[in-house]
């Protein structure tokens, strides 16, 4: 499995490709920098008149609703069915989904009308998702969505298999699942939480690894995630507040490499 890692890791920095995002005005900018870092490229672009020639240019397109509106939308479907056509990888953040009645009327019309690759939420936005009750506090998940790790495996590998997608659920411990597999990652630091963006961020992780290695959409989800976490631990050790743990980690993503990766990773496949 460690080659493996290697192999998938290695692909983003030599194919580094370009990630198009459709995305918030909150995290935008380090969605954009921590896409450099791992070593793939941005672009963050939401005119509909150029979403063809930017899917087409692209290896990923990322769409995440965290402050999404009637016009991105319209965009984001645009972009959504041409990638679909063009074999492109689709990654969907649902962020906040639950909250209102047009967010949830949104990613309605974003399911019904494009296929994902793969969709990360924390665990109250796939717990909508999944039909559950959920209790969101707006785009963090709530302490009372808490769920064993079998419950959260579970959940992640039906919704899996109706969605015809990856499903990856962060938090303390993240689970990333198709209709086959199921990956626990341990890997992480609660700082993670006490800042924004690190859920954003790991959707354009998710880009750029899926993006550089399409036909391993589960494993890539796995590298994804795993890379975060990992960068959270050693930024985390370096750091006191959180302004510089944001730097560090934007630091840590940059410098990461698949040795120390394959020394911290606790990944566990069930
Ligand atoms: N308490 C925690 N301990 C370890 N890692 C965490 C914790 N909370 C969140 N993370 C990590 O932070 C990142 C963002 O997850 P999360 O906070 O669930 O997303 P969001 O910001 O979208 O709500 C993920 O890499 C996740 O593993
Ligand atoms: C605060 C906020 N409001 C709308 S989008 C957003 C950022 C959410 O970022 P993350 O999901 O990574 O915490
Ligand atoms: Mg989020």
């Amino acid at each position: 499995m460690k080659e493996k890692y290697s192999q998938l890791f290695s692909n983003v920095k030599e194919i580094q490709p370009l990630v198009h995002h459709m995305t918030n005005y909150v995290t935008v900018n380090d969605c954009a920098n921590i896409t450099i870092a791992i070593g793939a490229s941005p672009i963050m672009a939401d005119e509909i008149a150029e979403m063809e020639e930017f899917v087409n240019i692209s290896q990923a397109l990322v769409l995440n609703i965290g402050t999404i509106n009637e016009r991105v939308l319209k965009s984001m479907l645009v972009a959504g069915k041409i990638a679909n056509k063009k074999n492109v990888p689709v990654i969907l953040d649902p962020v906040g989904v639950g909250a209102s009645q047009f967010r949830n009327q949104a990613l309605e019309r974003l399911l019904d009308c494009v296929q994902f690759s793969c969709i990360k939420g924390n665990v109250s936005e796939i717990r909508f998702l999944a039909g559950l009750s959920s209790k969101t506090r707006g785009v963090d998940a709530d302490i009372r969505d808490e769920m064993t790790s079998e419950d959260l495996a579970n959940m992640a590998k039906k919704l899996a298999e109706k969605l015809e997608s990856v499903i990856v659920i962060t938090g303390v411990v993240d689970t990333v699942a198709d209709c086959e597999n199921v990956y626990l990652i341990k890997n992480g630091h609660e700082k993670l939480s006490s800042i924004s963006g690190t859920g954003c961020m790991s959707a354009s992780l998710l880009g750029a690894f899926i993006g550089a290695n399409p036909s391993e959409r589960v494993l890539s989800s796995v590298l994804a995630i795993t890379s975060m976490g990992i960068a959270g631990e050693i930024a985390s050790e370096k750091t006191r507040g959180n302004g510089s743990f944001k730097v560090a980690l934007h630091d840590e993503i940059s410098c990461l490499d698949i040795q120390t990766f394959n020394d911290r990773e606790r990944i566990i496949s069930l």
